[in-house]
Formats: C-alpha cells, sequence, structure tokens
C-alpha cells in the first residue's frame, strides 16, 4: 500500500493543552513506522522563527501581524511542510492558518475577507496538482475556556504578548475558532480540553483511530 503524507494542524487558546500531546502524538505514529516531522508556526524555518520573534514580542497593528505570520507561513510550507509531504511524512504542526482567523480575525478584529485572500495566495501550491490550496488534513482544537486557560499558565512561564492578554481577548479568539471549526467542518475535530490530560489523550487518540491513521497505542 503506498502511504500518503498528511498534514495534522493543532489550534487552541494559549495553555489549552496542544504542546502536551503533540509529542505523544509524534512517538505513536513513530512506533507504527511513520516518518513523522514536528513543527509549529509562526515558525518552523529560520527565516519564520526569526518572524516569530517579531510577532511574539513587538507591538504593531493587526494588518502588520497578519502579513507577518503570512510570510512566515509561505516560508515554512515551502521550506517544511510541502517537502515532508512529499516524502510521505506526517506533519504534525503547532499552530497553522486557523490560528491566524482566531488571533488577528477574531482576537485583534483584523478583516476576513483579507485574511482568506491571503491564505489562499499563500497556500496555493503545484502539488498535487495545479494551483491546489493546502490545507490539514485534520486540525485538532482543544477548546478550553480562557479562564481555566489562564488559571493554568499562571506561574508558568513569562508571559509574552499574547499570553499577556485579557480574558475579553481570548473570549474572541475562542470564537474565531467556534467559526473556522463550523465554516471547516470536514476536517475540524473538537476536543473539550477541561477534562483530566488522561481524558483528553484518550479522545485525541480516538480521532486518529477513527480515521484509521493510527492502530492500538500502548501507554507511555
Ligand atoms: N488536561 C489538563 N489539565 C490540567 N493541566 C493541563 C492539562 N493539559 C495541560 N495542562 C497544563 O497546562 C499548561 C499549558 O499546557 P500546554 O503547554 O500543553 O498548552 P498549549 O496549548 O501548548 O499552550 P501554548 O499555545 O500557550 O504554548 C501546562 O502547564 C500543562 O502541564
Ligand atoms: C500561527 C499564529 C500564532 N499566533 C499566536 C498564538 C500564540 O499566542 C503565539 C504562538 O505561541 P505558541 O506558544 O507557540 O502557541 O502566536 C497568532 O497570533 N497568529 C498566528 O497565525
Amino acid at each position: 500500500m503506498t502511504l500518503r503524507g498528511l498534514f495534522i494542524s493543532f489550534e487552541g487558546i494559549d495553555g489549552a493543552g496542544k504542546s502536551t500531546h503533540i509529542d505523544a502524538l509524534a512517538q505513536a505514529f513513530r512506533a507504527q513506522g511513520r516518518a513523522v516531522t514536528l513543527t509549529r508556526e509562526p515558525g518552523g524555518t529560520p527565516l519564520a522563527e526569526k518572524l516569530r520573534t517579531l510577532v511574539l514580542n513587538d507591538p504593531m497593528d493587526a494588518m502588520t501581524e497578519a502579513l507577518l505570520v503570512f510570510a512566515a507561513r509561505r516560508d515554512h510550507l515551502q521550506q517544511v511542510i510541502e517537502p515532508a509531504l512529499a516524502r510521505a511524512e506526517v506533519v504534525l504542526c503547532d499552530r497553522f492558518t486557523d490560528a491566524t482567523f482566531a488571533y488577528q480575525g477574531g482576537g485583534r478584529g483584523f478583516d476576513l475577507n483579507t485574511l482568506s485572500y491571503l491564505e489562499q495566495l499563500v497556500q496555493t501550491t503545484q502539488a498535487p496538482e495545479a494551483n491546489f490550496v493546502r490545507q490539514p488534513d485534520l486540525t485538532i482544537w482543544f477548546d478550553l475556556a480562557p479562564e481555566i486557560a489562564a488559571q493554568r499558565l499562571a506561574g508558568v512561564r513569562v508571559p509574552d504578548k499574547f499570553e499577556a492578554q485579557p480574558a475579553d481577548f481570548f473570549a474572541r479568539v475562542r470564537a474565531g475558532y467556534l467559526a473556522r471549526c463550523e465554516a471547516h467542518a470536514q476536517r475540524f475535530a473538537r476536543i473539550e480540553a477541561d477534562q483530566s490530560r488522561e481524558a483528553v489523550w484518550a479522545d485525541v487518540l480516538t480521532v486518529f483511530q477513527k480515521q484509521g491513521w493510527l492502530g492500538q497505542v500502548l501507554p507511555a
């Protein structure tokens, strides 16, 4: 059987629990013989990581922020994501374009039509066919109330520009994710992230097993 590449993104407000499960998923795929590329946005290439530092730390208007995250995304797609998919790898990406719609669109109120235009422009590739717009095959959305996320992050690390935002910003980000989930229901899986780590992990695994992408996974 010919394996095809899989592009999976992980989304949620800051502190929702994405990172807690991405490494374990990478291990599960590797244990089942798949090559995995673990990456993140903004970032994933030397150039995109430089842009990440600017976006997470420097004050700027919402359009500048959107243009920088899409510039980083273009480099990341060209240098890392498309080549890994062409090698039939599993790409596990901590955030992708849904984050731009949620943070710059929902959180900062930037125009959604402009974001859609940039999404088409930046994500158009010639593989697997001419003018194909790359999207994740699956997006796992860790949905968590901003108040719980804030409690989980309190004291864990020094907050960056986004993490320092008030609860109403994250309420708008969460609403942005809900709108994307409803508009792209075929690729979204919403996980109730207010459960224990074990229960969240079980729900995440079930999504992959239902797709037929993972078999039985032994406990770590
Ligand atoms: N189900 C859970 N219950 C309680 N605490 C949790 C749970 N999942 C993760 N945490 C803790 O919450 C904090 C945030 O988790 P994590 O770093 O995985 O979130 P994240 O979504 O990757 O955040 P960010 O996007 O800001 O990097 C960590 O201290 C983690 O140990
Ligand atoms: C891709 C993307 C990300 N952001 C924001 C969301 C987070 O606050 C940070 C990334 O930090 P993390 O700890 O790696 O989750 O960047 C954004 O505003 N727009 C985007 O497109």
